[in-house]
């Protein structure tokens, strides 16, 4: 077992909230200024887009990043393929902001996310009259060419899925009339905040216990000053690590607690987590926190599906949890966890298992019968780890490796710098 977690540190900006920065900001009239974006690999992948579509994005000496928009609809045709790397949320909210400017664009990726299903955004932008040439079976890579002027349509989302979501609310900025979206279960809403805040004219009801979403099109975007906050998928993993190891009691600042995104905290604490939120205020039109963090005996829990989409990319670290917990937790409900960077259920039963963890894999969901508390068996030479391209597989089993006895060798560390580049120094950090 690793020494205690102790001190206060920060997690770079949310991921969702900086990719959409720099959307809207690109497509705003002016200059939009942003602190504590965050400078992972995926983030960048959407600036290098918006870059090659005609804003000018710089990062300045400070580390504010100023973007100079080119306004609505005045999206520039890109010279080369859009590489959107490791990045699901820049291709699918790119192809709806892409779906309703008269251009064009190639879309490529990485192996992981040229497995990804991107049938889910052609689908609903195809019925707004965007074309699309796609990869057998709905994938990257794939051309989109834009409808302009692109047709306005009510869709209820078959998935839970925010980018589905965002990807239809972008491509009705530049399409006239009102593009309205049903969400019948509410997923994070990073997009309709920040597009109000940009200045869009877009509404939100309760009908029949389902979200209508409703924007009107061909709206002009006021540039903005934003205030990043942390990313509470990246503090995951520091508020397991520090549950997880005995003596620790860490302070983690200003983290991102809208509720769409803030699930995976009432788990831990039912589970017998001590996580206390302090210093609760806005930024940025987030609620945001410090949390304090304290070593704790944990219970395993039945977890209900209904939370699943307000914790969607926080399982894997739940999983190493439970690995860790007493007696049995449950887990259903997990269907979209198979179309992630890896099929995170069956790669976290498989390194799970070869840490020495007890867990049966279902069609949608893990049970997992933890420890109670005992390191991680594993193997004498620490377990050997496939991460799949997937960051937060690989940073998951580093807080596996922390909580076993052998430790865990990860087989590629680098996709974890598409969220969080900072993660294993700040690791260092937090256990010196
Ligand atoms: O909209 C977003 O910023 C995101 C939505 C989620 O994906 P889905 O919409 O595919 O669930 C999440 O997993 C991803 O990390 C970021
Ligand atoms: C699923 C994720 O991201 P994306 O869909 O943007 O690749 C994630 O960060 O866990």
């Amino acid at each position: 077992m690793s020494g205690p977690l102790t001190g206060a540190i920060r997690v770079p900006g949310d991921k969702s909230i900086s990719h959409r920065s720099l959307m809207l900001g690109a497509l705003a009239v002016g200059e939009t200024r942003v602190t504590g974006l965050l400078e992972g690999e995926d983030v960048l992948a959407t600036a290098a887009a918006m870059r090659a579509m005609g804003a000018n994005i710089v990062r300045e000496d400070s580390g504010t990043w100023s973007i100079h928009g080119v306004g609505v609809g005045s999206l520039l045709q890109p010279e080369a393929a859009l590489e959107m790397g490791n990045s699901g949320t820049s291709t699918r909210l790119l192809m709806g902001v892409v779906a309703s400017h008269a251009i064009s664009a190639v879309f490529t990726g990485d192996a992981s996310l040229s497995k990804r299903p991107m049938g889910r955004v052609i689908e609903p932008l195809s019925q707004m009259g965007a074309q699309f040439e796609a990869s057998p079976g709905g994938t990257l890579p794939l051309r989109l060419q834009g409808a302009c002027p692109a047709v306005p349509i009510e869709y209820r989302l078959p998935v839970a899925s925010a980018q589905v979501k965002s990807a239809v609310l972008l491509a009705g900025l530049n399409t006239a009339g009102i593009t309205r979206v049903i969400e019948p279960v509410m997923t994070r809403d990073h997009s309709e905040r920040m597009l109000r805040g940009f200045g869009a004219e877009l509404s939100v009801e309760e009908v029949d216990g389902e979200r209508v979403i409703e924007i009107h099109g061909e709206a002009t975007l006021k540039p903005q000053t934003i205030e990043v906050p942390g990313d509470p998928s990246s503090a995951a993993f520091f508020v397991v690590a520090a549950l997880l190891t005995e003596g620790s009691d860490l302070i983690i600042e200003n983290v991102g607690l809208n509720p769409t995104r803030a699930a995976l905290l009432g788990v831990l604490r039912e589970m017998g987590g001590s996580v206390e939120e302090l210093n609760r205020r806005d930024v940025g039109g987030e609620p945001v926190a410090d949390l304090r963090v304290r070593h704790s005996a944990l219970t395993g829990i039945k977890v209900d599906p209904a939370v699943a989409p307000s914790m969607i990319d926080e399982f894997p670290v739940l999983f190493v949890a439970a690995a860790l917990a007493k007696g049995t937790t449950r887990t259903s409900g997990l269907d979209e966890l198979r179309v992630k960077e890896s099929d995170r259920l069956s790669t976290m039963a498989t390194a799970l298992t070869l840490a020495g963890a007890q867990v049966e894999e279902a069609e949608d969901g893990l049970t997992i019968h933890g420890t109670g508390g005992d390191p991680l068996p594993g193997t004498e030479e620490g377990a050997q780890v496939t991460t799949h391209l997937d960051h937060r597989i690989a940073m998951s089993m580093a807080v596996a490796g922390l909580a076993s006895r052998n430790g865990v060798m990860l087989d590629d560390t680098s996709p974890i710098a598409t969220s969080f580049p900072t993660f294993m120094a700040l690791l260092e950090e937090a256990a010196a």
